[in-house]
């Protein structure tokens, strides 16, 4: 598939992503194209459980414009399924599973199963309706709790098979008289699988009604349309105004023609089966779908609301009888837990300095290491950071670890650690991060990229021997030496568990008091 619409990101971001070798880096690359798959993983706790997330190419907007996209009439989406159906040699049977699994996915990305669990599908007599079922299985494999509306059954084994899967997962089956009158009560999320592209004419019972109670939804419930809103013209979208208005259309094979006037905020490509004739045939202009995701955002991505955006944590209770009395201790389990449920960069960690006229900044270094005698992290001495210590060799540690709902505080005094400790660790990092050690006069003002580039250069030729490359003497370590720590647990209605652990003149046990949150 040609793609037109390439993930493009900063090199500031790139860097996060992967280290190419810097001598891999010229400044012509700007822009590296990736492919990191989305991965979405559970990581169980008690009864509870978190939901993590790794970065994903896909949180990168896509600022291209979505006017490039292919979007097909009515026929071209027609014969492109006989197309595969027939000479490209798939089965129904495996479209509509790529394609359900498309929308569940596409679902998953934006509504998390955490706020949105009660998913309605509704599912028509098509194979969009086949969809649905598919859709659904998937969402309760990811934690939903869906319930399907099937009302005019097809007899054949596909649509039997599908219905049986979901009877063995214990999915309910509503009746649409079951159904309520105002649908927001019992769903978070409707999907509406009750036409595709096939549709013609106005919507007839029981469908008309269906679709008349989706009309008036207001914010909540949200409604994801599968391939078509719902009684929008396959061509020409909603002509006639008043249609089902949905917050996200996962649009299959290729936008139809009527997405062009979709207008909500998430508008996703699924179906990621198009073999390259087709594509070619049809001049497809599509997005590439990333790593090994099955939906692509088309488009940009919504604005949004700064002051609307919040998280409701829900985590275990953090109860004074249940941590460590020692802080290290309980920093160390929580550490390992983080390591454990796959955090990335779970030793990343914002240091707060203060100058000598008492103003404070941050910045994000990483934990190298930590034991009672303190927590490490190296840096240049004469970057701001160091010459803060130097003035005042008091800090503030802080771990956010954003997919527990946990965050860790650490305030103390803050000394250089020893030269044959900085040597080593020095020693035991990449050779081009050595290099870079010594490239970067940290904090200073450089005129362009090219300098250090240069330098870079430089420094990799002569070294290109394997000989030691010297360690900088303003290269180091730093510890800080706790005497503060707080470990803040998210809970809901923002009455969150602070537990925090001081130290009182002369005596070495730590003190633990809850903090309000
Ligand atoms: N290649 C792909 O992208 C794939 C997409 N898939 C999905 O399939 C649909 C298209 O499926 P199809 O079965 O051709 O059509 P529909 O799901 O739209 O439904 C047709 C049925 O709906 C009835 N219908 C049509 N209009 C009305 C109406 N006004 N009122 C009530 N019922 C209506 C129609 O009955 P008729 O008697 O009118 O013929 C049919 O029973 C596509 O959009 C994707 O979602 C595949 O899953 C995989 C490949
Ligand atoms: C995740 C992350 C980890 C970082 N780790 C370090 C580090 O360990 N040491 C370091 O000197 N800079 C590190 N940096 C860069 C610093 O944030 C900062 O840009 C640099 O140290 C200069 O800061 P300063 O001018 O305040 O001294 C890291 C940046 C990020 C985003
Ligand atoms: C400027 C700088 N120095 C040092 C480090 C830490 O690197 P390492 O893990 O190789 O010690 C980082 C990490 O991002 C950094 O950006
Ligand atoms: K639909």
């Amino acid at each position: 598939m040609r793609s037109v619409i390439r993930r493009r990101v900063t090199t500031m971001i790139s860097a996060f992503l992967f280290q190419p070798p810097l001598s891999s880096i010229s400044p012509k690359h700007h822009q590296y194209s990736l492919l990191l798959p989305l991965t979405t993983q559970r990581f169980l706790t008690a009864s509870h459980s978190f939901r993590l997330r790794t970065f994903s190419t896909k949180s990168i907007p896509n600022m291209q414009d979505s006017a490039s996209v292919s979007y097909l009439s009515q026929r071209e989406a027609a014969e492109i399924d006989e197309t595969l159906m027939g000479p490209l040699g798939f089965s129904v049977d495996q479209l509509m599973e790529l394609a359900g699994l498309s929308v569940a996915t596409s679902v998953a990305e934006v509504y998390k199963p955490s706020e949105y669990s009660r998913v309605l599908a509704i599912c028509g007599p098509g194979n969009n309706g086949g969809d649905g079922l598919v859709a659904a299985r998937h969402l309760h494999h990811f934690g939903y709790k869906p319930s399907i509306c099937y009302p005019k059954r097809t007899s054949k084994p596909l649509y039997t098979g599908l219905v049986t899967q979901l009877e063995s997962l214990s999915v309910p089956f509503v009746s649409v008289d079951d159904l309520p009158e105002d649908l927001s009560k019992d769903f978070d999320v409707i999907i509406d699988a009750i036409f595709g592209f096939s549709f013609h004419g106005a919507p007839r019972p029981p469908f008309d009604d269906i679709i008349r109670r989706l009309q008036t939804l207001q914010k909540r419930p949200v409604i994801v349309s599968v391939d078509i809103p719902s009684g929008w013209h396959v061509e020409e979208g909603d002509h006639e105004g008043g249609g089902i208005k949905p917050d996200m259309l996962v649009s299959l094979t290729a936008p139809k023609l009527c997405a062009k006037s979709f207008c909500g905020p998430h508008h996703f490509l699924g179906g990621r089966f198009v073999p390259p004739s087709v594509a070619e045939k049809y001049k497809l202009e599509l997005p590439s779908f990333p790593g090994t995701s099955m939906c692509v955002r088309i488009g940009k991505p919504p604005k949004v609301d700064i002051s609307a955006m919040r998280v409701n944590y829900v985590s275990p209770e953090l109860l004074e009888d249940q941590v460590e009395s020692d802080p290290v201790l309980q920093f160390r389990k929580w550490f390992d837990e983080a390591v454990a449920a796959g955090l990335r960069e779970t030793n990343a960690m914002a240091l707060s300095t203060t100058s000598k006229d008492r103003k404070p900044s941050s910045r994000m270094v990483l934990l190298k290491g930590f034991d009672e005698n303190g927590f490490v992290w190296f840096t240049n001495y004469e970057s701001k950071k160091g010459s803060d210590l130097s003035e005042n060799p008091f800090a503030a540690l802080l771990f956010y670890w954003e997919d527990m709902n946990r965050q860790v505080r650490i305030e103390g005094p803050v000394e250089r650690i020893s030269e044959e400790e900085s040597e080593n660790y020095y020693h035991s990092r990449p050779r081009g991060s050595q290099i870079g050690a010594i490239v970067s006069k940290q904090s200073s003002v450089v005129p362009g990229r090219h300098v250090l580039y240069d330098e870079y250069e430089e420094l990799t030729k002569k070294y290109s021997d394997g000989s030691v490359i010297p360690k900088p003497k303003n290269w180091g370590g730093f510890r800080l030496k706790p005497n503060l720590f707080e470990f803040w647990q998210g809970q809901p209605s923002r009455l969150h568990d602070r537990l925090q652990y001081s130290l009182q003149e002369g005596n070495p046990a730590w003190i633990i008091r809850r903090l309000a949150p």
